[in-house]
């Protein structure tokens, strides 16, 4: 089996890719943040989505599990419609893991309360089931050791660990990350990257918003990259580093790597 640069599967078992969108289109207001996006993921691949600021990067991301609703086009998720009617809404989010700047922890619960609440409630398992299940994960993420601490006593480094851990905990399919390391400092980037490309090794189909580009190299299969709202250009790392095709992804890229 093999991947083409467009997301599509070629070989003898055909799947529905990851990700599908088509004419996808979100507007606040008057303002268009995403453009007629076409875009297919297959599974196991690992994008780096990125682009100046307000390039719509996080409206893409955010559409694909709902936080945002598209308004015009069409979403598949592992080939389950994001249908406007939100009937497949809860099964798409649960297969879609998401991960964001913030960490977005619940600060008065502990670190393991953090990793349960949603398999309890949502996937009905036992809190027996959900702590063993929690405790693989904070294991995975290396921060077993931290279950019983509350989120504010744990470094910006082990806060999104956790919450990598909370996402892995719904056992998605796949992981969308929103910048999940610009709010850390420089010290602490690196363990959670190094979380990350964990993941990536082990076949995780990723999505990750980042302005890392040593782990967009190393880690990437594609890179996205984006401007006033549009799919601009998608290339593997080695072909976009080298040879970006637009002026705009020209300028992005001598403005951030030094
Ligand atoms: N809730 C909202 N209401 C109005 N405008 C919004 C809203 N969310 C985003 N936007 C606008 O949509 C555009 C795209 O935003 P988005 O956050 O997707 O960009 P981004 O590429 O992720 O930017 P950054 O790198 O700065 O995070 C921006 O101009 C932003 O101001």
């Amino acid at each position: 089996m093999s991947t083409a640069m467009d997301g599509s599967v070629t070989g003898a078992m055909v799947q529905a890719p990851a990700v599908r969108m088509e004419a996808v289109y979100k507007h606040y207001g008057d303002f268009t943040a995403l453009n007629q996006i076409d875009l297919k993921v297959a599974r196991g691949e690992k994008i780096v989505v990125c682009g100046p600021s307000g390039s719509g990067k996080s409206t893409l991301i955010r559409c694909i599990n709902h936080i945002e609703k598209h308004d015009e086009g069409l979403i598949y998720v592992n080939g389950v419609e994001l249908d406007h009617q939100r009937k497949n809404i809860d099964a798409i989010r649960r297969d879609t893991g998401m991960v964001f700047q913030s960490f977005n922890l619940f600060p008065h619960m502990t670190v393991l309360e953090n990793c349960i609440l949603a398999p309890m409630t949502v996937n009905g398992m036992s809190e027996a089931e959900a702590k063993d299940l929690a405790m693989h994960f904070l294991t995975k993420v290396r921060i077993p050791d931290q279950a019983e601490k509350f989120p504010g006593q744990l470094s910006g480094g082990q806060q999104q660990r956790v919450a990598i851990a909370r996402a892995l905990c719904m056992q998605p399919k796949i992981m969308l990350f929103d910048e999940p390391t610009s709010a850390l400092d420089p010290e602490m980037v690196k363990e959670v990257l190094e979380t990350m490309k964990k993941l990536a090794e082990e076949g995780m189909t990723m999505m990750c918003v980042t302005h890392e580009m040593g782990f967009a190299r190393e880690v990437a299969d594609r890179i996205v990259f984006m401007n006033e709202g549009k799919v601009v250009e998608q290339a593997a790392p080695e072909e976009f580093f080298k040879h970006p095709k637009s002026e705009r992804a020209r300028t992005f890229l001598d403005q951030i790597i030094h």
